[in-house]
């Protein structure tokens, strides 16, 4: 049974303002903005349902939360109230519909903004000075944080241009993406207490004490509204944009104007598809009637404009329960932990699974199965676990936590060998190599994957069948396969999973699949020796170590005989690679199943060695130093190798070029006291774009 309206009003009403409390005067909020959005909406709804319940204390009439007394109060003359919010597309049509049956304009015409995720402050100016700031408060009374706002760099402190006598000006202080992820890198690492998200950053940043520590967080700020002035203001909000930004104010340039549902709906698409891309958070955009007097005949209800509307994007956090904690075995053995949750809708989608990273991650949230926590999923990025609710962790009846930490498995869930994690490494990896199942499907997938041997139609599906059912156990077994060992597989693959096809029922095979999958098998087997060492899945050794590898030694054998130091003679390969490369050739196993792919016929163009490339650049030395931002030193020198280019370490007078990228110190000094030529990392684009 459901509870009486009464007590669940007075739950709501509880829960929301301990909500707003830990959000706006602790910035330490327990529960993601999904979960309160939500919570407001039942309490809005339920009090329209039973007026006689109405109190003008509600959250729902509310705006933030008391000032905290750590701060001088200071008395808003306009107050600063919060918007009307939306998530639905018709609720931006009844917005829209209602303003026009008020106003009689049949296509009001709207300022339309990203709504930052951060602070809502008001600055003061008189006479051009910034003289105070103040946070919103409760919208009537809010928190002198002055000398915290002088700290922030994009808050003049001198307005340019004609100002008037009074002007206060309201905005966003928000703390940038990288900021906040660079600041709680360094958190984690120094032990110091993790930000909990970019919004909680900024709030907790500015409402400081000390300014000093306000100084050290680099905060910044948009302007979006006017609170009190004298100024004889333009018609349209638009206008009033423009006038802040020639003040020396600055405005997102993500601000626009549009008219009418559609209008506006084609603007939060736009900036929906930008979202993950921008360099802060934005949890919405915001439309605001553009013509002042249609604002005024609009009006306000208690805690927001008639006249404005806050359009959200779906909620990139929410809370879950974790169900269990598992593991994933990669290619490389990598064994990566991750939560299997009851499945939430978060980032516009439903996720069952979030990841945990690896072993620090997990000792770092403490994640335990029946945890409360927040997941978090940014666009395409996988979704992840952000940290635990603590409050809501379950307890034993003597209060201690029911589950005790979690701990990566010691063997592998797969095979059941050794999980290991080396030496100043992150990743714990499985050690059964080839013979691991789930290093084996991996290995199969990326073997057969387009830009290694390039076995087209071979789908993820039926290298799990091809494993499981034990037709192959390594790569090399791929060529011995028949259509028949594939028909057959098929059959047994669509009987486990269910899926028999009503022609198969009917007693028809469809074997031209199959034909082709052996036609593209067995055009495979001719390739290029780069291919098949990309192929073969050596930790590190991407396509274009690869290449590098085949250019220099010409041929196979010479490769596989080559020593650690051998090796590190080849251009772009490290010790560490090396290293792994010696050891994956000495691995008896992964020597007979190169053996088992030329016995297949798997067969590649051997030659000389070919150390010196004929090229553009032959005959010509480059050093390489500083940091680009485009690809990594490897990879450029590797590309000037293909061109001729001998790179080198070291600049002296027979350096023919040197490309200096970001911070490049004493090497690029030296150039120009020799009077080299130096190539910044434009110029070397723009060579390898016309080279390449
Ligand atoms: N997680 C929690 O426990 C918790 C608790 C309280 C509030 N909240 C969250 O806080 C929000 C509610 O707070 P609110 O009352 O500040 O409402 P709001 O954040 O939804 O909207 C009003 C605010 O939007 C901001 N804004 C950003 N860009 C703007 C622009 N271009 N023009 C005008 N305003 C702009 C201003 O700061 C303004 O105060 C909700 O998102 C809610 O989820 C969360
Ligand atoms: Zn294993």
């Amino acid at each position: 049974m459901s509870p009486k309206p009464a007590d669940r009003i007075a739950k709501l009403r509880r829960q929301l303002e301990d909500a707003n409390y830990r959000y706006h005067v602790l910035d330490d909020p327990s529960i993601p903005d999904g979960e309160y959005d939500r919570l407001l909406r039942e309490l809005e709804a339920l009090e329209a349902e039973h007026p006689e319940l109405a109190d003008p204390n509600s959250p729902s009439q509310r705006v933030g939360d008391k000032p905290s007394s750590k701060f001088a109060e200071v008395k808003h003359a306009v107050p600063m109230l919060s918007l009307a919010n939306a998530f639905a597309d018709e609720e931006v049509a009844d917005f829209v519909a209602r303003i026009s049956r008020e106003t009689g304009d049949d296509a009001p015409e709207f300022s339309v903004e990203p709504k930052l995720d951060g602070l809502a402050i008001s600055l003061r100016y008189e006479d051009g000075k910034f003289v105070r700031g103040a946070t919103r408060g409760d919208g009537v009374t809010g928190e002198d944080v002055t000398p915290n706002l002088r700290t922030v760099r994009a808050i003049p402190l001198q307005l340019r241009g004609k100002p008037p006598k009074v002007l206060e000006v309201r905005g966003e202080v928000y703390m940038p993406k990288a900021a906040f992820e660079k600041y709680n890198a360094w958190a984690a690492e120094h032990g110091a207490k993790t930000l909990a998200n970019p919004r909680n950053g900024a709030a907790g940043s500015l409402r400081q004490l000390d300014p000093r520590i306000t100084a050290q967080r680099p905060l910044s700020f948009y302007a979006y509204a006017l609170g009190e002035t004298d100024a004889k203001l333009p018609k349209t909000h638009t206008e009033t944009l423009a006038w802040l930004r020639e003040l020396g104010l600055p405005v997102s340039s993500l601000a626009d104007a549009a008219t009418g549902t559609e209008g506006l709906l084609a603007y939060y698409r736009r900036v929906g598809e930008e979202r993950n891309a921008l360099p802060f958070d934005i949890d919405g955009v915001v439309y605001k009637l553009n013509r002042y007097d249609q604002q005024r005949a609009m009006g306000f209800v208690s805690r927001a404009p008639r006249w404005a509307l806050a359009h959200k994007f779906p909620a990139q956090e929410e809370a879950t329960v974790v169900e269990s904690i598992e593991v994933n075995v990669g290619r490389t053995g990598a064994v990566t932990p991750w939560v299997q949750m009851t499945p939430v809708h978060v980032g516009g989608v439903m996720v069952g699974r979030a990841t945990l990273h690896n072993a620090d991650q997990i000792a770092r949230l403490d994640v335990r199965v029946g945890d409360s926590i927040i997941v978090r999923r940014a666009g395409d990025v996988i979704p992840e676990v952000v940290r635990v609710i603590e409050e809501r962790r379950p307890l034993d009846k003597k209060g201690k936590p029911l589950h005790p930490p979690y701990a990566l498995p010691t063997e592998c869930p797969i095979c059941g060998s050794d999980v290991v994690r080396e030496e100043g490494e992150v990743v714990a990896r499985c050690t059964g190599g080839l013979f691991c199942p789930a290093q084996r499907k991996e290995a199969l997938i990326h073997f057969s994957s387009r830009r290694a041997m390039d076995i087209g139609g071979l789908g993820e599906r039926f290298v799990d069948a091809l494993v499981e059912f034990g037709y192959v156990e390594t790569v090399a077994d791929l060529y011995k396969l028949t259509v028949d060992d594939f028909l057959e597989m098929k059959r047994r693959a669509d009987e486990r999973d269910g899926t028999v096809p009503e022609t198969v029922k009917a007693g028809k095979v469809a074997s031209k699949w199959a034909e082709n999958l052996i036609a593209g098998i067995d055009a495979s087997r001719n390739t290029t020796l780069e291919r098949l060492l990309y192929a073969l899945g050596i930790r590190d050794v991407g396509e274009s170590t690869a290449k590098t590898l085949a250019r220099h030694f010409g041929a196979l054998a010479p490769l596989m005989a080559a020593d650690e130091a051998t090796l590190t003679e080849v251009p772009d390969v490290g010790p560490v690679v090396a290293a792994r490369i010696a050891h994956f050739f000495a691995e008896q196993h992964n020597r007979e199943v190169i053996a088992g792919l030329r016995k297949n016929g798997v067969h590649w163009p051997e030659g000389a060695p070919q150390r010196a490339v004929d090229g553009p650049l032959s005959g010509k030395t480059v050093v390489l130093t500083g940091g680009l931002e485009s690809m990594s030193r490897d990879e450029a020198g590797a590309r000037l190798e293909a061109l001729g280019a001998k790179v080198s370490g070291s600049v002296s007078k027979k350096t023919g070029i040197v490309i200096a990228g970001e911070a490049a110190g004493s090497k690029l000094a030296k150039a120009q006291e020799l009077g080299l030529e130096i190539w910044d990392e434009a110029k070397l684009l723009d060579f390898l774009a016309k080279n390449g």
